[in-house]
């Protein structure tokens, strides 16, 4: 539905939809004329849902603009591809586009050349933004832009979405869109048998990006190299987690220390001060310092996700994941899920075949998302010695191990699943390998910046309010007269943990524990604080001065500790996650099938870790 042309008086802002093949920097340039932060990445279907945004321009025009998924042509596969078709072609759409930006990546013009005739045809005032111009110039390639201009009847300008100058030419076009709207078509080129004709006259000199990307190719995809150098990616991962992060979170444990003994000093003892000491500080300041581990998880994974290398990755599990059923495009989506899995929930859009999706979608949460880091630190932190073994820190090898458990358990889960509803055929994994590009440090900086920012959010709002409830549910009623033992015991939150009491305890939890996983259920780091509150408001006298792994250590046994490590790889102890289970698939049932199975896998783990652990170094 394009506008009639009286709507194209300048009275509102023309809509501009951003369309072109998968990774051909969309986004990258959204985010240049609004000025957002969407998430861009080197492989195709990073985008999976329509964003708006708005532009000014110098002249004062003002534009609506959308960001869509990629796609290949008018038919659509998948769901995401789906969006842009209906954007561009339903009639009941609710946002009527204006003006089409067509993004082709220059380096690569063969591809796009058919769906660009095809959008033509659509009837919008279309301009062609031959983007990557950079890359396609480093590798000698010359465009001449009159004759492809002539060709296609539109406008074609050159850009770089990626630098803050590089969008000028397009910026020029959009100061007079009224150019755009009232230009008479040169010529409606209509035949797919243009394409060798438009390309042979209109580059004069091919790109040759090949041989870099094959050079770091014959390494990557090596078929006896390439699977040790992931495992190596991954390794090298966790283990700069812990090692890197040392001192970065002593600072910080030691401002939030310095922070509570301050509040200590200036408050009068009482009620007032244990707010502030023991539910506040404590369950903030316990969460605050991960804040540099999560930084590092992210850095690695901003950097694979620019470089080029995940695709790659997918392309080397494809056979393992067709073994147990499922196709490397859950790769991407599960990967995704290792920063959280609402996003990767999301990206299983991608996946065509709908029982692949939904097994995808059941499987994700057991991917170790970020929110788990917290957790897994905490405990690992208390139980498992700093020890180098050769080349290896201890306790990252013991994280790594961790991770691997969600992933061989998703396989698993993929299998049995796959046993039930049936297999598909195998069909290959097509999917393009883009070519390596060097992470820009300004787009990685950004991504930690978000990701740092998410994270104190969560901590100041969420996790800030859980403290504060669970300070109060574990303060109030106070103890009767002449009670011993700490207080907590006979407060709401003390007798409803000795309640849930019997119900942990055969999988070796305390009351705390069954305490502080309830809360937890908002989002999995909110455990830590809530083992930070109760265990501030158990300990008596001295141990408060104590950090709380230490408190953690001394208090529970080796296989408890297991335990409730086996308990986070399964637990679905996240709303959110389920939440968007629900969305996505829209059913109840998945959604509700899904928190079941996810449960009492995490109770029979945690169950037979702990018995198992205790048979073995006695509990
Ligand atoms: N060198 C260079 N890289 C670019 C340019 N534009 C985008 N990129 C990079 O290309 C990759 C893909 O960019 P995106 O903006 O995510 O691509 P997209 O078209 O939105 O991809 P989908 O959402 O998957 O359809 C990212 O790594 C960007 O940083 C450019 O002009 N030059
Ligand atoms: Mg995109």
């Amino acid at each position: 539905m394009i506008r009639s042309g009286n709507s194209f008086a300048m009275n509102h802002p023309l809509s501009i939809a951003l369309i072109g093949n998968p990774n051909c920097g969309k986004t990258a340039l959204f985010n240049r004329l609004t000025g957002s932060h969407q998430k861009v990445a080197n492989y195709a279907g990073v985008t999976v849902e329509r964003k708006e945004g708005s532009l000014t321009t110098e002249a004062g025009r003002q534009f609506h603009i959308i960001d869509l998924p990629g796609i290949y042509s008018l038919t659509p596969l998948s769901q995401d591809e789906e969006i842009t078709r209906s954007a561009l072609i339903d009639k009941t759409k609710d946002i009527p586009i204006d003006l089409v930006v067509f993004v082709a990546d220059a380096t690569n013009l063969k591809r796009s050349l058919k769906l660009i005739i095809d959008v033509i045809q659509l009837g919008y005032p279309t301009v062609l933004a031959l983007n990557m111009t950079d890359l396609a110039r480093k590798s000698g390639q010359v465009v001449d832009l009159d004759i492809l201009q002539k060709e296609l009847g539109i406008p074609v300008v050159e850009t770089t979405a990626i630098q803050s100058d590089g969008i000028k030419s397009l910026l020029d076009i959009l100061d007079k869109p009224e150019d755009l709207i009232n230009r008479p078509s040169v010529r409606n080129p209509d035949e797919s048998a243009d394409i060798k004709k438009i390309l042979g006259a209109a580059i004069r000199k091919n790109a040759d990006t090949y041989s870099l990307n094959q050079r770091i190719d014959a390494f990557v995809l090596h078929p006896l190299l390439g699977f040790p150098i992931l495992l190596a990616i991954l390794f090298f991962m966790f283990q700069a987690v812990f090692s890197w992060a040392e001192f970065p979170k002593e600072w910080i444990e030691a401002g939030v220390e310095s922070v509570g003994s301050l509040f200590t000093v200036m408050l009068p003892d009482g009620i007032l001060r244990s707010l502030v000491v023991d539910g506040v500080i404590a369950g903030m300041g316990s969460i605050v310092v991960f804040l540099p581990q999560i930084l590092i998880l992210f850095f690695f994974i901003l950097v694979l996700e620019e470089s080029g290398y995940l695709p790659r990755a997918a392309f080397m599990l494809d056979k393992l994941m067709s073994s147990i059923g499922l196709s490397g495009h859950a790769f991407i989506p599960l990967l995704s899920s290792f920063a959280c899995a609402v996003p990767g929930i999301m990206a299983t859009r991608t996946i065509r075949n709908k029982k692949d999706r939904i097994i995808t979608i059941l499987i994700a949460p057991l991917m170790t998302c970020s929110a788990r880091l917290p957790v897994y630190s905490l405990i690992i932190g208390a139980f498992i010695p700093n020890r180098t073994l050769g080349l290896f820190n201890l306790q990252g090898l013991v994280l790594f191990c961790l991770y691997i458990c969600g992933i061989v358990a998703a396989i698993f889960v993929a299998w049995i699943m796959k046993q039930l509803v049936g297999k598909n055929e195998y069909q290959p994994l097509l999917m393009e390998l883009p070519s390596y590009h060097l992470p820009q440090i300004r787009n990685v900086a950004i991504g930690l910046w978000i990701r740092a920012r998410i994270f104190l959010i969560r901590v100041s709002t969420i996790i800030f309010a859980t403290s504060v409830l669970l300070w109060a549910l574990s303060t109030f009623p106070s103890p009767p007269e002449g009670a011993v033992g700490p207080a907590i015991q006979y407060s709401f939150a003390g007798q409803l943990g000795h309640l849930l009491e019997y119900i942990v305890k055969p999988i070796g939890f305390n009351w705390q524990i069954a305490v502080a996983l309830i809360p937890a259920m908002a989002a999995r780091e909110i455990a830590v604080s809530a083992l930070g509150t109760v265990y501030a408001l158990s300990a008596s006298g001295d141990d408060l001065s104590v950090v709380l792994s230490s408190l953690l250590s001394s208090s529970w046994s080796l296989p408890t500790a297991l335990s409730l490590l086996a308990w986070f790889v399964f637990a679905p102890q996240c709303f959110a996650t389920l939440g968007v289970i629900k969305r996505e698939t829209n059913s109840w049932w998945v959604m509700i099938f899904a928190a079941v199975y996810l449960f009492c896998l995490a109770y029979l783990a945690s169950f037979a870790t702990y018995h198992i652990a205790g048979f073995f170094l006695g509990s």
